[in-house]
């Protein structure tokens, strides 16, 4: 829809001016508009159902985390063009998918990034949610490493079955679980974000060439091993992909003690400390006072 265009929802009321377009995917569009003078995210659905099973899941959070502003802001069908458009308002979340944030900014900023992600997926977890659809295209970062899921398309109550993923970051796909909705599956799909945003182009070789009985985390495995900047986090990836974290919760404490252990030099006569690692503590430090060096001392 070209900018410009207003939708007025049909039973609330409100009018939403659309901006730009944001993303568009299976499920819809979805467009930064203004309301008022307040700025948001529209999504636009094709199927009322789907649109309103991922309303449900945002209204349900917004019930569970008070202490925050409510993401959900607005439920309704509008008409364009003698079509009903069924959509909901949600807060804009500014930000970059996360494999483009680490190309901009640098590997450096994956440690922090990876214990924000893990913190918020711990949330959902205890809420009852499993994200499902972990990716990173619905992973935004912003600021100094601020991270922000998007499209709870997927979100699936533990224990059903997640319907929405994507292929490459699916356990069922790799043969490593099934896709009942568990803490680990999300947190197995986090650490294949990790290989395709810092080792993408060897990941999707591989997803070509590997037969489909030959699809099994040993080869993922094989990947980290072969990378300078995931070997450090070898054995969180380890445990991630075969399913040894009973909760996210574990695997952030997990992955913090390796962050932290990693920049610190075992004795003097050992003072190497990997690249991004000794990056993170120059970004630590340099953002001295900012979340990621809170984050990094403690
Ligand atoms: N609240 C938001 N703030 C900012 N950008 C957003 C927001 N919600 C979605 N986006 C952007 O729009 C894109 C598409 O949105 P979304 O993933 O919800 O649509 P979808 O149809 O469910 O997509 P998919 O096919 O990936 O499941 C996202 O990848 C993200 O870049």
């Amino acid at each position: 829809m070209p900018p410009g265009t207003v939708l007025r929802g049909k039973w609330n009321g409100k009018r939403y001016r659309l901006e730009r377009l944001l993303g568009l995917g299976a499920n819809g569009q979805v467009y930064l508009a203004t309301c008022g003078s307040r700025t948001c995210a529209l999504k636009i659905g094709k199927e009322t159902e789907d649109l309103q099973a991922e309303a449900n899941v945002l209204a349900s959070l917004d019930q569970r985390e008070r202490s925050r502003p409510p993401f959900l802001l607005d439920v309704d069908d509008a008409e364009w063009q003698g079509k009903k458009l069924p959509f909901y308002a949600m807060q804009y979340v500014p930000g970059s998918p996360v494999k483009a944030y680490l190309r901009l900014h640098g590997s450096q900023w994956f440690g922090v990034i990876g214990y924000r992600l893990l913190e918020r997926l711990s949330e959902l977890h205890e809420a009852g949610w499993v994200f499902g659809d972990v990716k990173s295209d619905n992973v935004l970062v912003s600021g100094y490493g601020r991270v922000a899921l998007v499209d709870y398309g997927g979100a699936t109550a533990i224990g059903r079955g997640v319907r929405q993923f994507t292929e490459i970051y699916d356990r069922g796909y790799w043969a490593a679980g099934s896709r009942t909705a568990d803490p680990a599956y999300d947190v197995f799909a986090v650490a294949v974000l990790w290989i395709h945003a810092l080792d993408g182009k060897r990941l999707l070789q591989l997803t070509r060439t590997l037969l489909p009985q030959n699809r099994h985390p040993r080869e993922l495995v094989e990947l980290i091993r072969t990378n300078p900047t995931l070997r450090p986090m070898e054995t969180w990836l380890d445990r991630a992909l075969y399913g040894r974290f009973q909760h996210a919760r574990e695997a952030s404490e997990h992955w913090r003690a390796l962050v932290h252990a990693a920049a610190q030099p075992k004795d003097a006569s050992d003072g190497h400390v990997p690249g991004w690692m000794a990056g993170l503590l120059a970004a630590s430090v340099v953002l001295c006072g900012s979340a990621a060096a809170i984050w990094f001392l403690h």
